[in-house]
């Protein structure tokens, strides 16, 4: 019955080719496709108002005839068309702006019904940029039409007239497969109803309604799919069991400090999923300069102390070399080897690594994704950390789980995403969270400034200096462009040696530079031989030079709120107080906005959730990294509730019934299979 919905386009009366091929630039092959082709907006036919009755500021809409033909003329930087229109009572003009083609679609002495807001503008009434459509001769029924996002070929009326005819063959197919007692509980609308009435409903609120379910079912399928993978990896894992009870006390011995509570409680969640025989894949959440990685360098240890061998991945060079560095101090004096893979070995000594890991000489490996994604061998694999971005997909986890035992996967992130959303990108995970921050450390002063206090900070700079403290300098990467990202940074680090410290070193730190540029230079920076760094965000993740104590950040407008809350991280990780300048010439009050709350708060969590706040969820902190599936209709921040009563509905469905295996869940099941195999998960898997 559902083949029904994969039918293209042309299977729809009226649609050739042509029209086919313009619905396919807008994203829509199928017939399914179409009724997933949302309105973005209705239009109220019903409150058809003749001229004279009209209230200014509201949306109305007349029946109304087009005087004379309208004209185009230019207004500053706007082409304005302008058209008198006018019915028995009255008479207005409709203009529009940098939509020129109207003056030639709109034809004088034809009636057009038109809808928008009428406003008073220069003492005169106008209809602005109103949605408007031919007036049928024959009388029709007033009701709401949708209004569908436009591409350039289509027009609403022939998106209307195709959708009608495509929920006219969908039928049957668009038959109800959640189980009654959910559409009951959580007062849900049928799926057949929810899809003729988001297209064509009779009153708000059915329209209401159909979109809440709608919304329902695009949570409840993802969340079912990363349960139904969850307990997938859970059921048929055969986990590394390493033992790790109480053998820990020489490693902590060690540590120049105790562990913070928040730390001992993940150590102990981590220990505990290391010794059960089910895999660990758990997810470490910490706000930037929580102590991770002395979390991370524990799993290694118990895995080494074991007799497994451990991996850890780094999302940069520079990155993987100071976790090296850290392996080195922490690991190696109790008798564990230690490698390091990186782009920068020559191949003969890469193939010499290889051979080390895949005989276990080494017990730790420390490296780049790249490298231990072309297929390392390792003897004996206990225990797999990475970071966010580069999370074993789903599909790989499944495959490893295939083989005879699968390796324990730790994956951590500052990224300080809010809990909800943590739930949803995250819901196939466990989730351990680093609330704690080490004792001694103070909040990083933040200042926002303009290029008028240059010089006051040059001075800054000077004094954190001769104070023997250090000092990073940011610049953005410009638009995209590799090119002028390196060229911005390069010209700065020249100018303010040759200028404005030519008695002080200014290193220079940058994406392109060759891997032992990059190392040379981080080095020279942590050990304190380079007071001041200018570097792109290559500085971004978890770069740790506690003697680092002021940040200044170049053009902060360009970054996201959650960069430069990462950025900022990367001073006030030691005993001194410690300052972040944010210069930006922007005037504008959303970015205004913007760096309020990075002066105001440190709370990675509290900054990640007026960022989703201010800007909703189309690009939070990009979350597209994070591999968050494609809502059509839901939104994570005005829809929470929603997504609350999916998570409820498929935890009961799921409780009931745990492989799906009831006949009266079949559909359901197909639902979710298909999900999984289809696009709509495709990147975060
Ligand atoms: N319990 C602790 N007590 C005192 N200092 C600690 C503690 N744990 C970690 N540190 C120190 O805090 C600093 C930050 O730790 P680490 O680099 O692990 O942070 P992180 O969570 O990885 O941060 P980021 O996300 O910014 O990389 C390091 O200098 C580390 O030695």
């Amino acid at each position: 019955m559902e083949e029904i919905l994969r039918q293209p386009l042309v299977a729809i009366q009226g649609i050739g080719p042509s029209r086919a091929e313009a619905f396919y630039h807008a994203g829509v092959a199928s017939i399914e496709d179409l009724l997933n082709y949302f309105p973005r907006d209705y239009e109220d036919q019903r409150n058809l108002l003749s001229i004279s009755q009209i209230t200014l500021g509201e949306d109305v809409m007349i029946r109304a005839r087009v005087l004379s033909s309208p004209q185009n003329f230019r207004k500053g930087r706007y082409t304005v068309c302008k058209a008198r229109i006018a019915d028995e009572t009255g008479a207005l003009s409709a203009v529009w702006f940098n939509q020129p083609f109207i003056a030639k679609n709109l034809k004088a002495g034809e009636t057009y019904y038109f809808y928008g807001k009428v406003e008073r503008k220069y003492n005169q009434i106008q209809m602005s940029s109103p949605q408007y459509r031919l007036a049928d001769q024959q009388s029709e029924t007033p009701s709401i039409e949708p209004i569908y996002p436009l591409t350039t070929a289509l027009t609403q009326k022939m998106i209307r007239g195709a959708v009608k005819e495509a929920l006219l063959m969908a039928g049957d197919a668009l038959e109800e497969y959640l189980p009654s007692a959910i559409l009951q509980r959580y007062h849900l609308a049928q799926l057949g109803f929810a899809y003729a009435k988001i297209h064509f409903p009779d009153t708000f609120e059915a329209a209401g309604l159909a979109r809440r379910r709608l919304i329902f079912d695009e949570f409840f399928i993802q969340q079912m799919a990363l349960r139904q993978i969850k307990k997938l990896l859970d059921d048929e894992t055969k986990g590394q069991i390493i033992d790790s009870e109480g053998k820990d006390a020489e490693f902590l011995a060690q540590l120049r400090f105790p562990l913070t509570n928040a730390q001992k409680r993940v150590w102990s969640e981590i220990q505990e999923d290391l010794c059960s025989p089910r895999a660990m894949n758990r997810l470490i959440q910490g706000d930037v300069g929580s102590g991770k990685t002395v979390v991370a360098m524990l799993g290694l240890y118990a895995a080494a102390k074991d007799g497994y061998q451990g991996a850890m991945m780094a999302p940069t060079e520079v990155l993987a070399r100071q976790h090296f560095a850290e392996a080195i101090r922490l690991l190696e004096p109790f008798g564990i080897r230690v490698c390091l893979l990186s782009g920068s070995l020559t191949a003969k000594t890469k193939r010499q690594v290889y051979g080390q890991i895949q005989t276990h000489e080494v017990d730790v490996v420390i490296g780049t994704h790249a490298l231990i994604q072309e297929g390392v061998q390792f003897a004996r694999l206990g225990i797999v950390i990475t970071d966010e971005q580069h999370r074993f997909g789903v599909r790989q986890r499944v495959a490893l789980a295939d083989k005879s035992a699968a390796p324990n996967v730790l994956v951590m992130t500052a990224t300080p995403i809010p809990r909800t959303l943590a739930m949803i990108l995250y819901g196939d995970m466990d989730i351990s969270i680093l609330d704690e921050m080490p004792p001694g450390r103070s909040p990083v002063k933040t200042f926002c400034v303009d290029h008028t206090y240059d010089e006051r900070v040059y001075s800054f700079v000077r004094r954190e200096v001769t104070a023997g403290r250090q000092v990073y300098i940011i610049c953005p990467a410009v638009e995209e462009s590799e090119e002028s990202e390196l060229k911005s940074a390069v010209e700065y680090q020249s100018f303010l040696q040759d200028v404005v410290f030519p008695d002080l070193k200014v290193g220079l730190l940058h994406g392109k530079m060759r891997p032992e540029q990059k190392d040379e230079v981080m080095e020279a920076f942590a050990s304190g031989d380079i007071p001041i760094l200018v570097s792109t965000t290559v500085v971004e993740v978890g770069v740790n030079v506690p003697n680092a104590t002021l940040m200044i950040v170049e053009n902060a407008e360009r970054f996201g709120l959650a960069q430069l809350h990462q950025l900022r991280g990367r001073v006030g990780r030691g005993q001194h107080e410690s300052y972040c300048v944010l210069k930006t010439d922007s005037k504008q009050a959303n970015v205004r906005k913007r760096m309020k709350i990075l002066v105001d708060s440190q709370d990675g969590f509290y900054i990640a959730e007026e960022d989703l706040r201010l800007r909703g969820t189309g690009d939070v902190f990009g979350l597209r990294q994070h591999g968050l599936p494609d809502f059509k209709l839901a939104d994570l921040y005005k829809d929470l509730d929603i997504l609350k009563i999916a998570q409820q509905a498929a935890e009961e469905v799921l409780t009931a019934d745990p492989l799906l295996s009831r006949p009266e869940n079949l559909r359901l099941k197909q639902k979710i299979e298909q999900f999984v195999d289809g696009d709509v998960l495709k990147n975060s898997l």
